[in-house]
């Protein structure tokens, strides 16, 4: 099934006193199930914006964008909300965890909005989670005795608790050094792999962007293929 489809998304501000200012000109972009994307842009290229737009933070100025096949612009912002809750998963660079409360309680919270799970289920769920990328021994951890990589990973499994069918990953390495990041790459794309979730990795880092199948550029708002001729080929 097709996940997300955006048709010539444009995105324009009014800054005022200013003209009018197109940060995405005529964005095409399908998303499927399991798909592994990259986007590459300079800052400024309208990365963020985009990823507002995907994650169904931000409506288009123009344009479709669909979500399951039904436009999101019909939906009601809570229930953007509550899509966006259980179907999209975003990890950052920074990974905003809850200070003062163990990774078990990070990865735990956003199952307090799924119902019907009482307070040991959510424990356990969170705990499998954790396992999975790889911190079984760290369940009781606060984030500030975690390193970098450690709290990326609790980050990841906060954002894939719930079982997203699609995560967003804005520069997920940025904070970290080249083995950690490439290492927490791993890990998204393991358990991406596992459920099945599509994964948008948003970033200015070629190597992070070379590791996934459909690769595109962002430059001022207008998103190419990043696939050259002879790579195509
Ligand atoms: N609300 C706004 N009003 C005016 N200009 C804006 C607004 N939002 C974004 N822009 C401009 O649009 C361009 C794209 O912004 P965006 O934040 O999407 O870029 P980016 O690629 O994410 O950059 P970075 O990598 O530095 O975060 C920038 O030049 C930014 O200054």
């Amino acid at each position: 099934m097709t996940l997300l489809r955006l048709e010539q998304v444009t995105r324009t501000v009014l800054p005022p006193d200013q003209p009018a200012l197109t940060i995405l000109d005529g964005v095409d972009l399908a998303v499927e199930e399991g798909d592994r994307i990259s986007i590459v842009g300079r800052s400024g290229s309208g990365k963020s914006t985009l990823l507002n737009i995907l994650g169904l933070l931000d409506l288009p100025t123009s344009g479709v964008l669909e979500f399951q096949d039904r436009a999101v612009r019909s939906y009601s912002s809570g229930e953007r909300d509550r899509i966006r809750g259980q179907h999209i998963g975003f990890v950052f660079q920074q990974f905003n965890l809850l200070q003062g409360r163990t990774a078990l309680e990070n990865v735990a919270t956003p199952l307090l909005y799924a119902t019907g799970r009482s307070f040991w289920r959510r424990r356990a769920i969170a705990a499998e989670m954790l396992e999975q990328v790889g911190l079984a021994h760290r369940l009781d951890s606060l984030p500030e005795r975690l390193s970098g990589g450690e709290q990326q990973r609790v980050a990841i499994a906060r954002a894939l608790v719930r079982g997203p069918r699609l995560i967003l990953a804005d520069e997920p390495t940025g904070a970290l050094d080249l083995d950690t990041g490439q290492s927490v790459m791993a890990v998204v794309e393991e358990v991406a792999t596992r459920t099945g979730a599509a994964l948008i990795v948003i970033t200015h880092d070629p190597t992070i962007a070379a590791t996934a199948r459909t690769r595109y550029r962002l430059d001022r708002g207008v998103l190419s293929s990043a696939e050259t001729g002879a790579e195509a080929a």
